[in-house]
């Protein structure tokens, strides 16, 4: 049996985690590079949890600055098995208002300058990415939510932009006729990353404004978004706090398998593999490197 480590990533507004006990801060190394900042290792009602801040302490990093692979890289080093994102986000729905929190179950990425595998050339890994989202992370989410009187929405798909702009009138009519709920810079390729690690991963996407494309609200500014992120994140540690109290203490196999992604993703021979690529995935990969 596999202990539960539970990773909390911190977005727009989120660079601290009150409720974590018995804290050490600890820089770990990785062979991708630059972690956002130190990882900040602790305790929630006696859970292992590993809060880490993807803009760093006073949002030095934008979206695209952020390293997404070492960052992985470092939750898994120290073991974490269930990612939980806590974002800021744009709404393209009227019954998703600014203070909505959304459970979302599916991505759409319209990245385009970031790293987004640890594998290629000399070892290539194609994973799945059809359900990016834990089910059982999405179900422990809503119960905390349940108990804490927060209300979540339970699924929704979640886009996510370059940035660092804002999206034009265009673009944002275009998601909200194509369905899409909620819109981001960040999600993405970190969802894709974690599967790849074998983490399972959710994201409580926390809405801050309507994007640009509501008749009744103006175009969406920095203001705006901090104005409602201070509400919202007060709201999130309540349900982190809530989450880490009843969550499993042993990780619980996951049911679409983020967990064991890589049995089947893996193509390149072994005699045709690269031992430095082989040796960079120590982490991500050894499960299935090692075994
Ligand atoms: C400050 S508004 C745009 C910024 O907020 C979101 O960040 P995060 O997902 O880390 O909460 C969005 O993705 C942008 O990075
Ligand atoms: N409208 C928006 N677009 C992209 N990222 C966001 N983060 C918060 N609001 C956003």
């Amino acid at each position: 049996m596999t202990k539960s480590v539970l990773g909390i990533i911190g977005g727009s507004g989120i660079y601290d985690l009150p409720g974590l006990e018995n804290v050490r801060e600890e820089h770990v190394a990785s062979p991708w590079g630059e972690p956002s900042g130190a990882l900040r290792i602790g305790e929630m009602a006696g859970l292992p949890v590993v809060f880490l801040p993807r803009h760093d302490k006073g949002h030095r990093l934008s979206p695209s600055d952020i390293n997404y692979r070492a960052n992985i890289d470092v939750l898994k080093r120290v073991g974490v098995t269930d990612l939980i994102s806590l974002s800021a986000c744009g709404s393209f729905r009227e019954d998703l208002p600014p203070g909505a929190f959304v459970l979302v179950d599916q991505f759409v990425d319209r990245t385009h300058k970031r790293e987004s595998s640890f594998f290629g050339k000399g070892l290539v890994a194609h994973v799945s990415m059809a359900h990016p989202v834990s089910p059982r992370l999405r179900i422990h989410l809503a119960a905390a939510g349940r108990e804490e009187g927060i209300d979540v929405v339970r699924d929704g798909t979640y886009v996510c932009i370059e940035g660092p702009q804002f999206s034009t009138l265009a673009e944002s009519l275009t998601y909200k006729q194509l369905g899409y709920s909620v819109i981001g810079m960040t999600n993405m390729p970190e969802a894709k990353l974690a599967r790849e690690a074998e983490i399972c991963y959710a994201t409580v996407a926390m809405v801050t404004d309507f994007d640009c494309w509501h008749p009744d609200h103006d175009a969406v500014t920095v203001q705006d978004v901090i104005k409602v992120l201070v509400g919202n994140a007060e709201k999130a540690k309540r349900l982190v706090a809530r989450l880490a109290k009843d969550f499993p203490r042993e990780h619980e196999p996951c049911p679409i398998g983020s967990d064991r992604a890589l049995d089947n993703a893996l193509i390149t021979a072994p005699e045709a593999r690269d031992p430095d690529l082989v040796k960079k995935l120590d982490a991500v990969a050894g499960r299935i490197l090692n075994s």
